[in-house]
């Protein structure tokens, strides 16, 4: 497959369509469209309509690696992908996933890196400055030697990000590339691709439910209905103008400056009972003699909504982690709803208390999504009736009951952690803990999952959830921790964090859409590690 014709777009899509064995209906249905040379095409589409299986199945991934059945064709320099080597389509077309754990194959860091070069047979002598350069790039270099199962969440993109960047592929594939990412880091992402497109004159292919920040440098915007039909192929002032209906009604996010209105907070309250929910006391926390949370001290009220937010990095799912009861504190203590977190029993504190992991697959036990939601009252032994009934209930509220016999492993980025808030929800927990809750949803499954919230809320819930969505902080929480220097930053009303510019800035934040007035498509902020 030498020969490559430089006239033919870069990739091809013709008449594709895709079946899962376990699915009913086919997943993708005759889709088609181009991507060209330099370019740059965002595909948007509601969580599971086959966003990420179309990028696997464009780098040839899948349909060999997963049970499924693909027809139609794809092309790449005008040569069918089928016709291609093993292993001779990656270095072409390079794809970080949508899971970046699902990437890696090394221990550290360093040796990932090293093994991606060595793979694409790089000179020994060049391994060791190319490694630097790209964690100099991406902002990881003083993590080099660090395990990777030991970075957080963001940190673990930055390098499966690094890794593609190695292999210099004529097209990048990012699958929802900033989920993990701290607002600045999400937006320093960005600019790289951005540059790297205009030094490399790369094509990119993205995969995002807020296109926002990737408006400057996108030429096109594909929409990929729930029915797996590609609906729209437009530039993304036509799209976001004219076919706004279209949007809205697969229920897909609008970019701010297409936005009439933004959603607007609601006032400021004064909770005026103020009982506590959680009491954190001069806590401390060290990872290998590294301190990672110095004397943080905390109180959580009954009913309240309260957001953890920082860089990556920073430290909050190490925090929630220890208000769950996981990671026991070096120093310091936590009492829950009056009692010492270390003296509750294990079985007592779950029914008391849900905890959602960053990474949904941390929690996966069973082989399917209804044994999954309907494990945790199976051993409070609840009746089959009351069982059946709830988790119908809750597979449907969730948009997942069409998924009922999958394996959880198996469903999108989406619904997995659709289904992770919902194993937590068989009970009405007095506290809610969730690491990155409405990650990888669309509009309307992150309004859906947002309303379900509330209404636990207002049913004397108290929730606390670490985020980088400052909407979601402005437009839910009644109470904010920013974490700082292994510090608390800040605590208070959003409304006031807002107006403190040097510790937005100290800690990696941006202002919700509704506050950046005057930015318009291709704000720039003075970005630097
Ligand atoms: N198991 C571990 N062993 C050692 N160090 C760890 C481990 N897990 C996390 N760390 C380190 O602890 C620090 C805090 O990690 P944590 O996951 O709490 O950050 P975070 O604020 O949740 O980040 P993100 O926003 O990227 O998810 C990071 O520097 C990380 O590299
Ligand atoms: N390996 C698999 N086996 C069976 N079904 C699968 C498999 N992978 C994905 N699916 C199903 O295919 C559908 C599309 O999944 P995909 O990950 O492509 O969606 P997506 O559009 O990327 O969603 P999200 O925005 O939530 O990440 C989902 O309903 C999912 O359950």
């Amino acid at each position: 497959m030498k020969e490559m014709t430089q006239l033919k777009p870069l990739i091809e899509v013709d008449q594709f369509s895709f079946d899962y064995e376990q699915l009913n209906e086919p997943l993708v249905s005759e889709v088609s469209f181009n991507i060209n040379k330099d370019e740059t095409v965002l595909l948007m589409g509601s969580s599971g309509s086959g966003k990420s299986t179309i990028s696997l199945c464009l780098n040839g991934l899948y349909p060999e690696a997963v049970e499924g059945v693909a027809s139609g064709d794809i092309f790449f320099k005008g040569n069918n992908i089928k016709d291609f080597e093993k292993g001779e389509l990656n270095q072409n077309v390079g794809i970080v996933f949508q899971d970046p754990e699902s990437q890696f194959c090394m221990i550290t860091v360093e040796n990932e890196l090293a093994f991606t070069l060595e793979n694409i047979q790089t000179p020994r002598e060049e391994i060791a400055p190319k490694i630097d350069q790209v964690l100099e790039t991406i902002g990881m270099i003083d993590y080099k030697y660090h395990n990777i199962h030991e970075l957080s969440g963001g940190q673990k993109q930055k390098v499966a990000l690094a890794s593609v960047l190695l292999l210099d592929p004529e097209l990048i594939i990012l699958d929802e590339p900033t989920a993990n990412l701290d607002p600045v880091s999400s937006l320093v992402f960005v600019n790289l691709i951005k540059d790297l497109k205009l030094e490399t004159q790369k094509s990119i292919f993205i995969i995002e439910h807020k296109a926002d920040d990737w408006l400057t440098f996108t030429d096109r915007v594909l929409v990929l209905n729930k029915q797996g039909q590609l609906v729209a192929d437009d530039s993304p002032k036509s799209l976001f103008t004219t076919n706004k209906t279209l949007i809205e009604n697969e229920g897909l996010f609008i970019p701010k400056v297409y936005q009439k209105q933004m959603l607007q907070p609601q006032n400021e309250v004064k909770n005026e009972t103020s009982e506590a929910s959680m009491v954190i006391n001069d806590l401390s926390f060290s990872r290998k003699k590294t301190l990672i949370l110095n004397s943080i001290n905390m109180t959580l009220n009954k009913g309240e909504m309260i957001a953890i937010v920082g860089e990556n990095g920073a430290g909050k799912s190490t925090l929630l982690q220890l208000m769950a009861g996981i990671l026991k504190p070096k120093k310091g203590n936590i009492t829950f709803l009056g009692h010492s977190l270390q003296k509750w029993k294990e079985q007592k504190l779950r029914q008391h208390m849900g905890f959602v992991f960053q990474n949904p697959e941390h929690q996966f036990i069973t082989d399917t999504t209804y044994d999954e939601v309907s494990f945790g009252m199976t051993l409070n032994g609840y009746s089959e009736d009351v069982i059946k009934e709830r988790t119908e209930q809750l597979l449907q509220n969730f948009q997942l009951s069409a998924h009922k016999w999958s394996n959880p492993f198996a469903l999108s980025g989406g619904q997995k952690r659709r289904l992770s808030v919902a194993t937590m929800l068989d009970e009405t927990p007095d506290l809610l803990l969730f690491d990155e809750p409405t990650f990888g949803q669309d509009a309307q499954t992150t309004d859906e999952l947002m309303t379900i919230v509330k209404d636990l809320q207002a049913k004397g819930t108290t929730i606390v959830f670490v985020t980088h969505d400052m909407d979601l902080v402005d437009l839910y929480c009644d109470q904010v921790y920013v974490i700082n220097d292994q510090q608390v930053a800040f605590e208070g009303h959003p409304h006031q964090l807002w107006k403190q510019d040097a510790l937005l800035e100290r800690a990696r934040l941006r202002l919700p859409d509704r506050l950046r007035h005057g930015q318009e498509v291709g704000e720039t902020y003075d970005l630097v590690y």
